[in-house]
């Protein structure tokens, strides 16, 4: 499994996640939200050098221009909710992918114990796609892999782009171990060292679904 973490390059998008990991910055949910978009459009430029390409023969006004791009067919996928600014930043650059949508959510039994609860799909057919699934935050990685579940009722993708911002070590470990090693990728904007026991990432930014729309009840 091959593991892309950002944060051991030095580029703007730094700056981005400082912003939304910043309790001074990060209550500014516009800001929040478009940070995470455009932490989504970098990583999709990033990502997009990992594709097919094939040379087109491209008609302009005056003249034949060859130019190479990309040919794999896209499904892009996120987890509701905190998922949609992220996902909105990766179709602003891939916009003729499909989408899916899963909902997962925590069903607290208790103030520690949870179940994830997934209750809503809606997705293309996947076989031989280029399957991408965003989630801006990675803690047990336990979302990810049922959402990966119930993606896989939609059909087999040839090549699976797991996309975070925030994953923890212990969800790193999770999908390597839950996902097909030959064709999962894992990108990220860093890899924080633990979760506490409410399972949320240590020093990671808090809850990304209430910052960006609001505190549930
Ligand atoms: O790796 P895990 O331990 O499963 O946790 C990560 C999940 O938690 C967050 O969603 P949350 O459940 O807070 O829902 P929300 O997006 O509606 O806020 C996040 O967006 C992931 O989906
Ligand atoms: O740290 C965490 C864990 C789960 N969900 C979040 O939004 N943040
Ligand atoms: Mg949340």
């Amino acid at each position: 499994m091959k593991i892309i973490n950002f944060a051991e390059t030095n580029s703007i998008l730094n700056q981005y996640v400082a912003e939304i990991r910043d309790v001074q910055v990060q209550s500014d949910r516009l800001r929040f939200r478009r940070n995470i978009e455009r932490i989504g459009e970098i990583m999709a430029y990033e990502m997009s050098k990992d594709f097919a390409y094939s040379l087109k023969n491209i008609q302009t006004p005056l003249g034949i221009a060859p130019v190479q791009t990309p040919d794999n067919q896209l499904v892009l996928s996120t987890i509701l909710r905190a998922g949609l600014p992220f996902h909105q930043g990766f179709l602003s650059y891939f916009d003729g992918a499909e989408n899916a949508f899963v909902s997962a959510y925590r069903k607290y039994k208790d103030t520690l114990k949870f179940d994830i609860h997934i209750e809503y799909i809606a997705s293309p057919r996947i076989d031989g796609k280029t399957l991408i699934i965003t989630d801006p935050m990675l803690a047990t990685g336990s979302s990810m892999e049922l959402s990966y579940q119930a993606m896989l009722t939609k059909g087999h993708p040839s090549e699976i782009h797991v996309a975070s911002i925030i994953a923890s070590r212990q969800a790193v470990e999770h999908i390597a171990e839950t996902f097909p090693e030959d064709k999962t990728t894992i990108w990220c904007a860093a890899i924080d060292p633990e979760i506490n026991e409410h399972s949320y990432i240590v020093p990671g930014l808090g809850d990304a679904g209430d910052l960006a729309f609001g505190e549930k009840e």
